[in-house]
């Protein structure tokens, strides 16, 4: 009888292989499918599959999502970093592209790639797919996922000890790459990452040492003050305004920030923002310690208008007809949609992140944008001053002094130029003699322009009289800029050496 048995029972390794059988069979079918059946019905039929493998095989599915609940999920992004380190002689397939000619060619996972890990004695094999979810008025959503498979038995192990292993590699992966700079696809509602290599520095910036101290004091104690955050129940974040004319290093100095605090930066085109929804995903998707930055922000006219406008209205005005949305013209934000993601429920999804505005005209934006608590520091960035030309010499000839120096800071209190018009004229030459000769001629012909403009002005009479009233108006804003300290520090204000 026993015998009889025996014959009916199957020996362990006949089970085995048919085990591997089921596998390849299913493995075989996957790629079939692949290739042939259209997206739609794939969408549809996988599910189906990894069902019957999971049962009829020994293996364990995790599904990992690259989004979890309302987030970015960060098992899937650190899998998207960690997993192209780990191809091997069993990978078919890697994406491989560079964005310089030069660098080494990155290496990422494609749709349909596989990747097999080993960890602790597990064999893990991970495959990416996409699906598509209900496509929106603003979006057409693509969905990428994981799935994961491990035997049965590792099922504990792998969440336990696997995926915090991946997490924590992938992060150190990430700092060995050094800066990212993210861009927001609306088409496809993700962040498009390039590396961030922006060589400004404190040291490089053009600008007065004491409102450069100032800054870095500011951020410092903004980045070890985590504990002051959460007794006081504030969301960790602190928001900055950089406000002046064009090519006085605005732009220079978020770069200085973010190499400074050693920060991602995301970079939000406001204008391409579709509906006042999006920012929400752009909160839940964007990491900590990171800078959000809006570059100028008066171009948005939708946020910079609407309080400005309304109070500049007579009363018996009558009201403009509303603006006609053009066909499938997105609403775009609105400033409401803005000051809620800056200080609104939703910007506490995450911490220690500095929240950057840049803009050409202060004046044009919001008040209820500049308060503090919004903006909690505005930073003028004025014209070239003679430290500020010292430090462009140094940087651009390499020198520290040079007799020409005093006719040229002379000139540079006596005339409005940017850092930008300095420095282009200290690259003009590689010989610190000829390009500092550049640059006097350069500020001279820019002094006498003036004065040739001068009796033009006067003859002008009221005109001249409101543009002195500017000039005056534009030098008092310029000579403080105030700083609201909330909450990082006490309200004060620094002088702005103009
Ligand atoms: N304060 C500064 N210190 C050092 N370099 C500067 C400074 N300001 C401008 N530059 C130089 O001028 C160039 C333009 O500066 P930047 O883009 O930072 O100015 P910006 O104020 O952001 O201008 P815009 O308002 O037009 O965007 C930079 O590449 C940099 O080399």
């Amino acid at each position: 009888m026993m015998e009889n048995m025996s014959m009916f029972i199957p020996s362990a390794s006949t089970l085995l292989s048919a085990c591997a059988t089921a596998s390849a069979f299913f493995l075989l079918v996957d790629r079939i499918f692949d290739q042939i059946i259209p997206q739609w019905l794939k969408d549809y039929i996988n599910p189906i599959i990894w069902e019957l493998q999971s049962r009829f095989c020994s293996d364990f599915i995790f599904e990992v999502e690259d989004e979890w609940g309302v987030s970015d999920n960060e098992i899937f992004r650190a899998a998207m970093t960690y997993l192209p380190t780990r191809s091997g002689p069993t990978t078919p397939s890697l994406l491989v592209g560079s964005e310089k000619k030069c660098e080494q060619p990155g290496l990422g996972i494609p749709i349909g790639g596989q990747i097999v890990d080993e960890f602790q004695g597990m064999h893990l094999t991970w495959r990416l797919y996409s699906r598509r979810t209900r496509e929106t008025i603003w979006n057409s959503n693509e969905r990428r996922f994981f799935i994961l498979s491990c035997k049965k038995s590792c099922r504990q192990k792998v969440l336990d000890n696997y995926l915090p292993h991946v997490i924590r590699t992938s992060q150190s992966i990430l700092n060995k790459q050094g800066l990212r700079i993210y861009t927001y696809d609306q088409e496809y509602a993700y962040w498009r990452m390039t590396a961030f290599r922006h060589p400004s520095t404190f040291e490089t910036l053009a600008m007065d040492p004491e409102k450069k101290q100032f800054i870095m004091e500011d951020l410092d104690l903004f980045t070890s003050r985590k504990g002051f955050f959460d007794t006081t129940g504030k969301t960790w974040k602190r928001g900055y305004l950089l406000y002046g004319p064009p090519g006085t290093g605005k732009s220079s100095l978020v770069a200085a920030i973010a190499n400074h605090l050693l920060y991602n930066v995301y970079d939000i085109q406001l204008s391409t923002v579709k509906s006042d929804s999006v920012p929400r995903q752009i909160l839940t998707s964007t990491t900590n310690r990171s800078i959000l930055l809006f570059e100028d922000i008066d171009c948005s006219t939708k946020v910079s208008h609407d309080r400005v406008k309304k109070k500049g209205k007579k009363a018996n005005e009558r009201p403009e007809p509303p603006e006609k949305p053009e066909k499938n013209d997105a609403p775009g934000i609105t400033l409401s949609g803005l000051l809620n993601f800056i200080d609104g429920i939703w910007s506490s999804c995450g911490e220690e992140r500095i929240i950057i505005f840049t803009t050409n005209y202060k004046e044009k934006l919001d008040p209820a944008l500049l308060r503090p608590g919004r903006m909690d520091v505005h930073i003028h960035m004025g014209y070239c001053t003679p430290a500020g030309f010292r430090v462009l010499a140094g940087t651009h000839l390499g020198i520290k002094d040079h007799i020409i120096f005093g006719k040229i800071e002379a000139l540079i209190q006596a005339v409005e130029v940017s850092p930008a018009e300095v420095a282009q004229q200290l690259m003009t030459s590689n010989k610190a003699e000829v390009a500092l000769e550049g640059l006097a001629e350069f500020l001279s012909t820019k002094k006498s322009e003036i004065k040739r403009a001068e009796p033009k002005k006067d003859k002008e009479g009221s005109l001249d009289d409101k543009q002195s009233r500017e000039k005056h108006r534009d030098k008092y804003m310029n000579l403080i800029s105030r700083v609201f300290c909330v909450p990082n520090r006490e309200c004060h204000q620094v002088l702005d050496h103009e």
